[in-house]
């Protein structure tokens, strides 16, 4: 479980200051999401050494900051594709339904596959997608996503590549929003209960 640190740095440089009143805590900061990333990036690189038609499916729209840097930090040829779904909405709980927005716009049959999430929290969306991608018959499929939150966790989802534990909590930033918005900031912080109790 990563501990929290403080956000004096990003208030200091200016970065997030429309959001100060809403973010309680840094959970991840922006040099801790650098640092796992490319370690993230170096394991697969080592995993897939060799593997032709590696193919990288971002969830959108959380995992939007994440598939960029990870695939600029991968030091492997891969291809880039995205779907977009949702189950959150306007809430801070998953809905449980899971809406896709946006499908492949390719055949995946016979490609290596790697999911890049920005976060597993029930599960439920990961759960879902993957029964669907293996339908889609890919030469394999694993995933990777930068946070879990272990408390949290409704259904099990084999994460062979992960970046952080974090509480149970609702957190913005990197990707992910409360409402579609906080995407922007470029670390993971803990929204105030109050913002969505509101
Ligand atoms: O493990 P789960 O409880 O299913 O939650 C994880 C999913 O929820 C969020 O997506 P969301 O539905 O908010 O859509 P978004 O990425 O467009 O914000 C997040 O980006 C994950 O895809
Ligand atoms: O904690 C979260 N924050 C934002 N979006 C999410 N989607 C699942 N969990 C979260
Ligand atoms: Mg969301």
């Amino acid at each position: 479980m990563i501990g929290a640190v403080g956000q004096a740095g990003y208030m200091a440089a200016g970065r997030g200051n429309w959001y100060a009143d809403d973010i309680s805590k840094v959970i991840v900061s922006e040099e801790q999401i650098r640092e796992k990333t490319a370690e993230l990036a170096k394991q697969v690189a080592a995993d897939y050494a060799g593997v032709d038609g590696l193919l990288l499916v971002g969830v959108l729209k959380g995992a939007v900051m994440f598939m960029a840097d990870f695939a600029r930090s991968l030091d492997h040829p891969v291809e880039l594709e995205f779907m977009a779904i949702s189950s959150y909405g306007t809430r801070a709980t998953s809905s449980g339904v899971v809406r896709i927005l946006k499908d492949l716009d390719r055949d995946i049959s016979g490609k290596h596959v790697l999911v890049i999430e920005d976060i597993v929290d029930s599960g439920l969306t990961l759960s879902w997608l993957l029964k669907y991608l293996t339908s889609r018959g890919p030469a394999s499929l694993e995933v990777v996503a930068l946070l879990r939150k272990p408390d949290a966790v409704k259904v099990d989802i084999p994460v062979k590549y992960l970046g952080f534990d974090i509480p149970n909590e609702f957190v913005v930033g990197y990707g992910l929003d409360y409402a579609e918005r906080y995407r922007e900031l470029p670390y993971v912080g803990l929204l105030r209960p109050e913002v969505y109790e509101r």
